[in-house]
């Protein structure tokens, strides 16, 4: 199946904004003024030496991170300027997977899928249990990640693959507006990286609904993402239509230097300063 256009991905208005984004920790900038748009459908990811700003980028979607400077919309939700109760209804909607996982190990796999009801509060009473209907929710998102089979063995029994499977379920389980997958592969072999990598990329453009995804394995980028952002010290150095782009052209990102870890801003010379158009 191909992925969305580049005219279909235009048309459609961006999920997530993100103008002149400044985060500082004790003063120090870790993200210097960066722009992003993320379309439905499609899947970016997200690359950079480790320090450059990944995860700081997407805690910044969510309100973990300390903004300083600069917009960020996530679907309809002003992140820097949240109304009671907001916070909430932005993070039920934003599915999280997580390098380690994060999974309960002595609970069941259904169990650990059921938890991702628990993010719209509310509907769950939980002295009565889940309801039948977020039963079969479940086992359906299990179902569909390949994994039913095990819905009610533990956790803990499952390899590092099925797991990561397991947290894209309960991810799916919030009926996220959005996925934000931190290192999702990090702690898996290349075979399993690349189909957790291709169920991200199916889900995006089944659900309509963007994946921002960090790696740190450039082949696994060019292989499974429509689009690249290449952060630099907190700057986005390279950005543009993961089909234009090879390797070559995403070194820079991880050229040493003789920088502190302080932000780049212009960028260091020997960056590779690639725009390529969406
Ligand atoms: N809570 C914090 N307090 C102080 N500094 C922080 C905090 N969180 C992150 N930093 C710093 O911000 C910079 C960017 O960190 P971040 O975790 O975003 O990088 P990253 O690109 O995700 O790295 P990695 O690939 O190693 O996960 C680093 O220098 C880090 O030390």
């Amino acid at each position: 199946m191909s992925g969305p256009s580049t005219a279909e991905l235009r048309a459609a208005m961006p999920l997530v904004t993100v103008r002149g984004l400044r985060v500082s920790y004790e003063e120090r900038a870790v993200l210097a003024g960066v722009d992003l748009d993320l379309f439905p459908g499609e899947t970016v990811a997200l690359l950079g030496a480790s320090g450059s700003g990944k995860s700081t980028l997407m805690k910044s979607l969510t309100g973990f991170a300390p903004i300083s400077a600069g917009a960020v919309r996530v679907a309809g939700h002003d992140v820097t300027n949240l109304a009671r109760g907001e916070m909430r209804t932005l993070r039920s909607k934003t599915g999280q997977v997580f390098q380690q996982f994060n999974l309960i190990p002595r609970l069941s796999v259904l169990t650990n899928v059921l938890t991702g009801a628990l993010h719209g509060a509310g509907a769950i009473n939980l002295l009565g249990g889940f309801s039948s209907a977020h039963r079969r929710q479940a086992l359906s998102l299990l179902d569909r990640v390949g994994i039913a089979h095990k819905a009610n063995e533990p956790a803990r029994s499952l390899s590092g693959g099925q797991q990561q499977r397991v947290a894209i379920a309960r991810a799916l389980m919030q009926q996220p507006s959005i996925i934000l997958a931190d290192e999702p592969v990090a702690s898996l072999d290349p075979k399993l990286a690349g189909t957790v990598l291709e169920l991200l990329r199916g889900i995006a453009r089944e659900d309509g609904i963007p994946v921002l995804v960090s790696l740190h394995v450039l082949p696994l980028a060019l292989e499974y993402s429509d689009r690249i952002v290449g952060l630099r010290h907190g700057d986005i150095v390279v950005t543009g239509r993961t089909a234009h782009l090879c390797s070559a052209d995403l070194a820079g990102l991880y050229t040493d230097d003789a920088r502190d870890s302080a932000p780049a801003s212009p960028p260091h010379p020997g960056s590779a300063h690639v725009r390529l158009s969406v």
